[in-house]
């Protein structure tokens, strides 16, 4: 596909997502429909998608609209690509562009700053901005960029230097990452590596710096039973797993389709979990981990769709939900426990708020807490994260 083909996909693409089909879907029936679209190709059309998905707001200013072809033009401005040239309306390129639209490409680009705080929720911006204070550009700023794929070295199986060897030998380039002890970065290769022998074998596993940063505020030491209320995929329990590697772990969701891969996980990691039915919990834990749903807005440079599709209404569910998970959950903590309520949130009434109502109780009290942020340039930030460690008092 040429460079015009692929962007007029990615409208076509974007088009769909604003007719309401979820992202990674209209991606998929696009690739299937489009048997001569090579992986490079779709790789770039996903890249060109995602793109004007997180910079959605900004985009549509500087492209005149929402469409996908707005989005498009509003991209190719950022990127200061040749629009004239692209869209020719020649073989599979968008269509020429209108007066209208050429009269866009003249006008003056705002500075990077500016149009990134178009990029939020109208209705969400100013929380965010009450939240985030004087983190609230720099945030909004690295919420643009793409985020990088970074790896767990499960240090049950090897160290971080060893791992980094056992990827470098096939292709795949990683650097440490200051925010965890285990976190590598990946700086080329990120395509190879669930097909690694590295990744196979489990001396990494996929997972963001900063939720494995949350996981390494808890010691370790003396958590014979821990119970990982909110499973999903397992990436919690495998990496406090790799830390305390004596514990009896327990898994539980309430979706348990979601913990179908911790088996194999657990296997390829060399740890044990075992899984518990929805609500078939017994007994009490030494350490109760609550990796609650959540907004996910730390994480919105991986699933973009997801900022533009959450409503005030749905982040008031989601509030609730998160107050009686963690009910729920701290009824498992032994006297003497601790109790790690996280999430992939920027906001405060998921975060701090809610901890804070929760220990008024006078059950827990708060030992630390701490807020990840995304800052710095996006290819090497880590996504937003929030930990708060609690003990049980009585
Ligand atoms: C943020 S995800 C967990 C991600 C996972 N800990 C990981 O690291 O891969 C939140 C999970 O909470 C689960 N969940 C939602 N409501 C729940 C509830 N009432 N009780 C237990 N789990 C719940 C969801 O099914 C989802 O898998």
């Amino acid at each position: 596909m040429t460079p015009a083909a692929r962007l007029s996909a990615a409208i076509t693409i974007l088009d769909a997502i604003r007719e309401g089909a979820p992202a990674e879907q209209a991606l998929t029936n696009w690739a299937r429909a489009s048997r001569y679209a090579g992986s490079g190709d779709r790789a770039a059309v996903r890249d060109h998608v995602f793109d004007a998905l997180r910079c959605r707001g900004s985009f549509a200013l500087l492209g005149g609209g929402e469409s996908g072809r707005n989005l498009i033009l509003g991209l190719l401005r950022v990127q200061g690509a040749d629009a004239v040239a692209l869209f020719t309306g020649e073989g599979h390129a968008p269509a020429p562009l209108t007066a209208e639209e050429a009269s866009l490409l003249a006008a003056p680009l705002p500075e990077a700053g500016a149009l990134a705080l178009h990029d939020w929720p109208d209705w969400l911006r100013p929380q965010l901005a009450a939240d985030l204070g004087a983190d609230f550009a720099a945030v909004s700023l690295a919420m643009r960029g793409r985020a990088p794929v970074f790896l767990r070295v499960n240090t049950g199986r090897t160290d971080r230097a060893g791992a980094q060897a056992a990827l470098a030998a096939e292709g795949i380039d990683s650097l440490p990452h200051p925010l965890a002890e285990t976190a590598l970065r990946v700086i080329s290769g990120a395509r190879r590596v669930q097909s690694s022998a590295a990744y196979r074998d489990g001396l990494v596993e996929l997972q963001d710096a900063a939720s494995q940063a949350a996981v390494e505020t808890v010691s370790p030491a003396g958590r014979a039973r821990v119970l990982d209320y909110c499973a999903g995929g397992g990436g919690k329990a495998l990496a406090l797993a790799a830390r305390a590697p004596d514990a009896r772990i327990v898994a539980h969701d309430i979706d348990p389709g979601r913990m179908r891969d911790i088996p194999a996980r657990a296997k390829r990691a060399g740890a044990r979990i075992t899984l518990a039915p929805p609500g078939g919990v017994s007994g009490m834990f030494d350490l109760v981990m609550v990796d609650a749903p959540c907004s996910g807005s730390g994480t919105w440079r991986r699933t973009p769709d997801a900022k533009w599709r959450l409503t005030p209404e749905a982040l008031a569910r989601l509030v609730g939900l998160q107050q009686e998970i963690l009910a729920a959950a701290a009824r498992h903590v032994a006297p003497g426990g601790a109790l790690l309520y996280m999430t992939c949130s920027l906001l405060d009434c998921e975060n701090g708020a809610q901890i804070r109502r929760f220990v008024e109780r006078g059950i827990f009290g708060i030992v630390a807490e701490h807020r990840f942020l995304p800052l710095g340039p996006a290819e090497e930030a880590a996504d937003g994260f929030y930990a708060a460690q609690l003990h049980r008092l009585r």
